[in-house]
């Protein structure tokens, strides 16, 4: 099965285009990296697929269904990037991750599970606010897990943590997919990629390469792209 299925997509924000004739595929049970510079459209993507933006053109696919079908159905779970998270907001840990769960009878358990599974069990009552940007990724991928998500989207989940964290990041992904889920990452860090996705997608307001990650993402073609030398 094929979890998203983009073809000659195009995207405005306020007026300018952002994403030009896009057409991307990610099968499922897969992990995808999507890499770009600032600014390459890597959240507006995921803004699409979690049915937050329309397309101005082209069409979409989210696990065989439109967008808007997809989040209804709690199938899609969407991590957006630390920045754009409200601290102010008086939730707690067990509070946000509970909050994906649409069956009330077992609610409990599956919030117990997912957020032992990132390593959060001794912070279960602490606000949201008063965590470390780390311990805050690992309650939102947490909320994902017990949300029983099929298609993940994780934007720059490792940005700011720390090696521990990153692992337990990984190690939770790499799970997901095992259990057939689909999992996209955006990140500038293309160190070790091959260690843990298979796939991705090189954007630049349209796409620059995509496909198994050992093709796509040689040291060559990042520096032809972007000048890149082994981080963005
Ligand atoms: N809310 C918004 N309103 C208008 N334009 C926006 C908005 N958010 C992003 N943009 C513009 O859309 C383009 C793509 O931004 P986007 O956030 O998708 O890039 P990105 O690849 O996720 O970047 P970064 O690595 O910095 O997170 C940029 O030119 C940006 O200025």
């Amino acid at each position: 099965m094929t979890a998203v299925e983009v073809e000659e997509a195009t995207v405005r924000r306020a007026r300018r285009t952002v994403l030009r004739d896009v057409s991307v595929r990610v099968e499922a049970g897969r992990v995808c990296a999507l890499l770009g510079m600032n600014g390459a459209g890597k959240s507006t993507l995921f803004d699409v697929i979690a049915d937050r933006l329309p397309l101005a053109g082209g069409s979409i696919e989210v696990l065989g269904a439109t967008p808007r079908k997809a989040r209804r159905a709690g199938r899609v779970g969407y991590v957006v990037q630390s920045e754009r998270i409200d601290l102010d907001f008086p939730v707690t840990v067990r509070g946000v991750v509970s909050m994906g769960i649409a069956s009330r009878r077992e609610a409990r358990q599956r919030t117990d599970d997912a957020i032992e599974r990132v390593g959060l069990q001794d912070l279960v009552d602490r606000p949201l606010g008063r965590l470390s940007g780390g311990q805050r990724k690992r309650a939102f991928l947490a909320r994902c897990l017990a949300q029983r998500a099929e298609l993940i989207l994780l934007d720059e989940p490792f940005a700011g943590v720390d090696r521990p964290s990153e692992l337990t990041l990984r190690q939770a992904i790499g799970d997901l997919a095992a259990d057939g889920n689909t999992v996209i990452v955006s990140t500038h860090d293309v160190r070790e990629l091959d260690t843990w996705c298979d796939d991705a997608i090189v954007l630049a307001g349209r796409v620059v390469a995509s496909g198994p990650v050992r093709e796509t993402v040689t040291a060559e073609r990042l520096a032809q792209a972007f000048g890149w030398e082994g981080s963005a």
